[in-house]
């Protein structure tokens, strides 16, 4: 499967100078979707995950379908506000940007094995802060996945103590 054709980048999106991968192309089309979903789920379950964690939004889309095919928990990080009960915090930055994420403090258990899951590694901010908010919760980040890796951003740099999965490279 060329998932490469199936992903549309739009320049100066959402500002000038940034290459927007746009993954709307490939969730619309039902192979690639199927295909994305089986190749980090076969990630997971080899990590013996116990929980996936997606940070909003777009992690949501993906790491929801990947918990259920793993049988392994879901778990969201969110931006600042959104989570009703008591949260942990951690600050970021991005590439256009920056913010907070936060997660329920009782979302895991001291020990638990997590992966997180996400559509796009830029910069590496927003899953080096959920793996903080992991290790802050005594979980333990087994590895990290995504669909979509910008090598020239060097993430990976951020992240490198962990085992890192990606699909497509640019
Ligand atoms: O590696 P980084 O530099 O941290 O960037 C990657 C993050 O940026 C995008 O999310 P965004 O914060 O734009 O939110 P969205 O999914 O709600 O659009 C993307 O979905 C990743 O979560
Ligand atoms: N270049 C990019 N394309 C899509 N999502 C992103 N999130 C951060 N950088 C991005």
């Amino acid at each position: 499967m060329n998932l490469h054709e199936k992903i549309r980048n739009i320049p100066d999106y959402p500002i000038e100078g940034v290459q927007f991968k746009d993954i709307t192309t490939l969730l619309k089309d039902g192979e690639a979707l199927r295909y994305t979903i089986d190749k980090i789920t076969e990630f997971c379950k080899s990590k013996q995950a116990d929980i996936i964690i997606g940070p909003e939004s777009r992690g949501f889309i993906l790491g929801t379908p990947v918990a259920y095919n793993t049988g392994a928990g879901f778990v969201p990080v969110r931006k600042p506000g959104k989570l009703p009960a008591e949260t942990e915090r951690v600050e970021y930055s991005l590439e256009y940007g920056s913010d907070a994420l936060e997660i329920h403090k009782d979302a895991i258990q001291p020990g638990q094995r997590v992966v997180i899951c996400d559509d796009l590694l830029a910069t590496g901010g927003t899953v080096q802060s959920a793996a903080k908010l992991v290790e802050n919760l005594g979980g333990e980040v087994v590895g990290i996945a995504f669909l979509i890796e910008l090598t020239f951003l060097e993430g990976r740099s951020k992240i490198d103590q962990y085992d890192i999965y990606s699909i497509l490279k640019y």
